[in-house]
């Protein structure tokens, strides 16, 4: 599933993050070919903003993708987006993986890397980074803690899981879960984390957009 219906505040473009340029075509377009060319992947279901549905269907067509599902209307926030999509996915499918349409360098590498240990058991895989910078707890402007940082990472997409564990875990409340993982432990399951990568960066500010597009 490639989610893709944030606004895309941050970004300040006006029109969804997900159809601002990088390079010479959409944001949107570099994440869903290499999904779609992945031997990993059998179907993608694609979320969208309100109204941005015929243009992702077009851009499908366009990029000649053969694997698009269905494109969704997506939610107010991600995990409504996500929810939006799990009813698409195909009810033979025994893994979905949720992938950022903001992150739009995604390679085989980081796919094989969260698919491996869904074998072993595990509830979810997640691709993780160490934290570069010393980490500080801050309240009202003044630092209250300096955090050990040597058990903490940073989470990507995508994020693997069996599709039982997914569909169930978003079948309760949605809280305010940021990733799909948040909501799979707060059910106890188990996550285990992978290596991530830095060209993952998730295009958030105009300063990400250009950072990316200088990779491409
Ligand atoms: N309602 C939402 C919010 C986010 N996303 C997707 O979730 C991913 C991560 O979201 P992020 O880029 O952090 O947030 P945006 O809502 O897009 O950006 P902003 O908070 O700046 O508006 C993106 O691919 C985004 O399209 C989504 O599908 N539906
Ligand atoms: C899902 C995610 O990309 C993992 O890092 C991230 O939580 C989404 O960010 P948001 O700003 O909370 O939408």
């Amino acid at each position: 599933m490639l989610v893709a219906a944030g606004a895309g505040d941050r970004l300040g473009a006006d029109r969804p993050k997900a159809f601002v340029a990088l390079g010479a075509r959409v944001l949107l377009a570099e994440s869903l070919e290499r999904l779609d060319g992945s031997p990993w992947i059998d179907a993608i279901v694609v979320a969208v903003p309100e109204g941005w549905e015929e243009a992702a269907i077009v851009l499908a067509e366009e990029l000649v993708t053969s694997k698009v599902a269905a494109v969704v209307t997506g939610g107010a926030s991600r995990a409504h987006s996500v929810c939006a999509g799990l009813e698409e996915v195909p009810d033979e499918a025994l893994v979905v993986l949720v992938h950022d349409a903001a992150r739009p360098l995604v390679d085989d590498g980081v796919i094989e890397r969260v698919l491996a240990p869904l074998a072993q058991g595990y509830d979810g895989v997640v691709p993780g980074l160490p934290v570069a910078d010393t980490v500080k707890r801050v309240e009202r402007g003044v630092v209250v803690e300096t955090v050990d940082r040597d058990s903490l990472v940073t989470v990507q997409t995508p994020q693997a899981f069996p599709a039982h564990v997914l569909r169930a875990a978003y079948a309760g409340p949605l809280t305010d879960a940021s990733d799909c993982a948040s909501l799979v432990e707060a059910r106890g399951g188990r996550i285990r984390v992978v290596d991530g990568d830095p060209r993952l960066l998730k295009v958030t500010t105009p300063a990400d957009l250009a950072l990316v597009a200088s990779w491409l």
